[in-house]
């Protein structure tokens, strides 16, 4: 496909901090396979100062460059932006998401969408009503390795009926020696491990033991222990089990250990016929998978390339989406959201982690 059949989009991104530069470095990154034109028309953040020095490192070669705005309500409205790419942290995206919901524009919404799906239905039901596309930016979910492994758990059944999955994202954060009103410490923000990384662990769970999701998929029960500093979780371990079966996935996260940096598996899934290992610096961005035979088969390793962060998958889909009038994504649905959040709430509900927004 020529590049100007490609499917093209208008970006306003809000928020300036670590994942919007990646998001952005990949937006303007030149890809011989790219599914879609991206235009990097606006960024809004908390000072026009901000917004500029965020331009000037991430993506110096546009030319034009987008508009910098100071603050967010410019980069809503702007009749050059289709879709606001929401790069905040999660206590805002309700309100984020609401506020470009409300200007008519589609949304990218990082994950987690929202602290809870009450939230989250709220912001789909005024998707709904606007006829907006609106997508929680779950990005591991759109790595075409992903996909591969999907098919040779799934369609292959290359290890057989998976019975039990083991997913850790782990960082040292040093939750501690961070500001009051850091991200990952301020609880009106939604910090905790939960929402934060165990939401990836949850998903390889959720990916490789049932090859449907979101309706369509088997409900697994929740059982979930947290460590607690305050309100907000530094660990937690949720453990899904499917009753049909009694398969199971052990997902953890903890702020307080590891994360060596290096390439490292992150996931095992194991099956009646074998065992596969995935590796990558995280659980949010893996590398490659091996396949282990258990009959005694040479082990297979499966790798796809990733020229920058792997966040232009998601944004190429989200663009093929909107081209073709669909208002939400096959492979992120509205409802898939909603179930990952309810699982976070029950885990939040039997671990003890709170936010302001749960009374
Ligand atoms: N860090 C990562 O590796 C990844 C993060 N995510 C998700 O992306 C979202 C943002 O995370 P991340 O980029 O790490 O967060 P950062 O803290 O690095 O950036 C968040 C940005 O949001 C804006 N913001 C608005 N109000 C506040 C506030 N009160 N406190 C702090 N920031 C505020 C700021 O931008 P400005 O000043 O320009 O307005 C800030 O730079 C989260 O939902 C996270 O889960 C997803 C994938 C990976
Ligand atoms: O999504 C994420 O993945 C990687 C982590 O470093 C980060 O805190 C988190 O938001």
């Amino acid at each position: 496909m020529s590049s100007s059949s490609l499917p093209s989009l208008r970006w306003g991104l809000v928020g300036t901090g670590q994942i919007s530069s990646w998001f952005v470095a990949d937006l303007a990154l030149v890809r011989p396979n790219a599914k879609a034109k991206h235009i990097i028309a606006a960024i809004g953040s908390s000072s026009k100062e901000k917004g500029e020095a965020f331009v000037k490192r991430w993506i110096p070669q546009l030319s034009p460059g987008p508009k910098v705005y100071a603050g967010y309500d410019a980069v809503y409205h702007a009749s050059d932006v289709d879709i606001v790419y929401i790069g905040t942290p999660h206590g805002f995206h309700k309100q984020h998401c609401l506020y470009a919901i409300e200007a008519g524009k589609h949304v990218l919404c990082e994950k987690a969408f929202a602290l809870n799906a009450r939230e989250a239905k709220e912001v789909f039901a005024a998707a709904q009503k606007k006829g907006v596309f609106v997508m929680e930016a779950m990005w591991t979910r759109f790595f075409p390795l992903v996909h591969q492994l999907h098919r040779v758990v799934h369609e292959e059944k290359a290890i057989g009926d998976v019975h039990r999955v083991f997913a850790d994202l782990s960082l040292d954060q040093n939750i501690a020696s961070l500001d009051a009103d850091s991200r990952l410490k301020n609880p009106a923000l939604g910090a905790g491990t939960l929402l934060d990384i165990c939401i990836y662990s949850i998903t390889w769970g959720l990916l490789m033991l049932d090859a449907d999701i979101a309706t369509e998929a088997e409900r697994p029960d929740i059982k979930a222990v947290q460590t607690l500093s305050g309100p907000i979780d530094v660990a937690s371990t949720v453990l899904l089990f499917y009753p049909s079966t009694g398969r199971h996935a052990i997902c953890t996260s903890t702020a307080m250990c590891k994360h060596s940096g290096e390439i490292d598996v992150f996931a095992r899934i194991e099956g009646t016929l074998g065992y596969i290992t995935v590796e990558g610096v995280s659980a949010s961005c893996p590398t490659a998978f091996t396949v282990y035979d258990k009959a005694g088969g040479s082990a297979r390793r499966f790798t796809v390339p990733k020229p920058g962060f792997g966040l232009y998958w998601e944004a190429d889909a989200v663009a093929q989406d909107i081209a073709a009038g669909r208002m939400e994504s096959a492979v992120m649905p509205r409802v898939e959201t909603v179930r990952v959040l309810e699982m976070l709430d029950e885990a939040r509900r039997q671990g003890g982690a709170q936010f302001p927004i749960d009374d």
